[in-house]
């Protein structure tokens, strides 16, 4: 679309939602950077307000002093280094998980559902974070049936916060809800609430009665604890719509980012086969990969950044919304317009990526120094995680979840398709997190010394 109507486009959806779209990097440092006060908030839609608690979250609340408040929250208390630092080995004890169930598989000649266990891997880590709780695998801490439901939830929730819900752009037709949305949203919204309240009330009780969490203090309690000692005001709406918040963003991306850079390595045994004599140079072959290892495997990192690129677990950023009239690119702009950036299009941009933009290549990364996961996005090459104020305050995280889960595939596994597997379905399912729409399936053969995949954990 760029490449027939140019680097900006005005679209007018419905009678009163104005849009503009973009893919390209000086319009995008425009509006993240020079004038990232303009257009930091975020619009309203039926999908938001049913399910991200009427914009009392932090992802889709408008830019104000209660979006402040919760980032600076988050900041502070989850995502600090310290903070992510303490629950290392929480990580490690989910990767050490993960490789030990497929293995078993493997050795029963079992194709692998990459997308159960890679979802399985973010998740756990993530509500152990934030709940001390793992819903999946060995070991779980509640019943099967509470994992499915868990999972069920938040998937549907990231599914309809991505979907094109005609309600929004004509109200006339609201009341009508011809694609059912608002009754999905309304439903959804009621088990995201009641799950999220069953959650709150676990922790309420365990701190009256003074339980212990293994020496390492979930996010759920510290807010308990904020609001408390008077140091924060929290309502349980909040600490509810923060919680719901960051298990959203935080899983289906980090585990949609893996399911791509696996279907891309199979599509690229080559780079398959670089990244595992990266990590026989740096790590061997008589230990597994660890978190300390990452910054030395630089080529590991160059396919996490290229699968972000070319691959993105979303078509595009979370869509910003101008507060104020103002002028792009020498464009009207008015107050109230929609702000689309295409993370999609930005990649297949041959101004900024060269002829070859389409094609898979970690290599273009490397001579990159970006600290894409402490950069403020704004030099627009990288714009998996968007930019300015609302820019991802879990990237690190994030691209650490990404490379610790594939970096154990690729030193542990050989990796190779089912034979009734012709070619990899690179179309995506429709969501804000966006998985490829057939599950990847592989066959993994194990590449080293049995006893390292049967080690207790750390
Ligand atoms: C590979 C993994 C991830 C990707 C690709 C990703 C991508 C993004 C993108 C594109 C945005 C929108 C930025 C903007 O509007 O400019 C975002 C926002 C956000 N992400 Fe991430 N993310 C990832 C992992 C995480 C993790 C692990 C967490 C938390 C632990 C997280 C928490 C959030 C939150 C809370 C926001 C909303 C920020 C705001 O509106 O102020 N993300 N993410």
């Amino acid at each position: 679309m760029f490449q027939c109507y140019g680097p900006i486009i005005f679209l007018k959806l419905g009678y009163h939602v104005n849009v503009v779209a973009t893919d390209d990097p000086v319009i995008m440092r425009e509006i993240m950077g020079k004038q990232d006060d303009v257009f930091s908030s975020r619009p309203r839609s039926i999908a938001t307000d049913f399910l991200c608690y009427y914009g009392h979250d932090l992802a889709f609340a408008p830019m104000g002093p209660h979006w402040k408040t919760l980032r600076r929250i988050c900041m502070e208390h989850l995502l600090t280094s310290k903070r992510l630092l303490s629950y290392r080995r929480q990580r490690q004890e989910e990767v050490m998980l993960m490789v030990q169930e497929i293995f078993a598989l493997s050795m029963q000649g079992k194709v692998i559902l990459l997308r159960k266990f890679l979802g399985a891997f973010s998740m756990n880590c993530i509500t152990r974070m934030l709940l001390g709780k793992r819903f999946f695998g060995p070991a779980q801490s509640c019943r099967p049936e509470e994992a499915a439901r868990f999972e069920k939830i938040i998937h549907e929730s990231m599914v309809l916060l991505g979907l094109f819900n005609i309600g929004d752009y004509l109200p006339i037709l609201r009341p009508f809800d011809l694609q059912g949305y608002e009754r999905r949203a309304r439903k959804a919204f009621a088990s995201v609430d009641a799950l999220q309240s069953e959650l709150l009330n676990e922790h309420k009780l365990k701190k009256q009665r003074g339980d212990e969490d293994g020496g390492t203090t979930n996010f759920i309690d510290v807010l308990l604890s904020l609001r408390e000692a008077g140091e924060e005001k929290l309502t349980d709406q909040t600490i509810k719509a923060i919680v719901q918040d960051v298990i959203a963003a935080g899983t289906d991306t980090s585990s949609a980012t893996n399911e791509w850079a696996m279907a891309q390595l199979l599509r690229h045994p080559n780079v398959c086969k670089k990244a595992q004599e990266e990590l026989d140079r740096v790590v061997g072959r008589e230990r597994l990969v660890e978190e300390e290892d990452l910054p030395q495997l630089r080529y590991l990192r160059c396919i996490a950044m290229e699968t972000m690129r070319l691959t993105p677990s979303g078509p595009f950023v979370i869509p910003h919304y101008s507060t104020k009239d103002t002028q792009l690119a020498g464009y009207d702009v008015p107050k109230g317009t929609q702000i689309l950036i295409s993370i999609y299009s930005h990649a297949r941009n041959k101004k900024v990526w060269g002829k070859d933009a389409e094609v898979f290549y970690p290599e273009r990364h490397w001579t990159d120094e970006t600290k894409i996961e402490n950069s403020n996005g704004l030099d627009m090459k990288h714009v998996m995680f968007g930019g300015g104020r609302r820019r991802c305050p879990g990237a690190a995280l994030g691209l650490n979840l990404v490379m610790l889960a594939l970096g154990h595939l690729l030193q542990c596994f050989d990796w190779s398709l089912p034979p009734n597997v012709v070619e990899i379905d690179m179309s995506e399912v429709a969501g804000l997190a966006a998985a490829p729409a057939t599950p990847l399936q592989a066959i993994a053969t194990p590449r080293l010394a049995i006893p390292l995949y049967n080690l207790p954990n750390p």
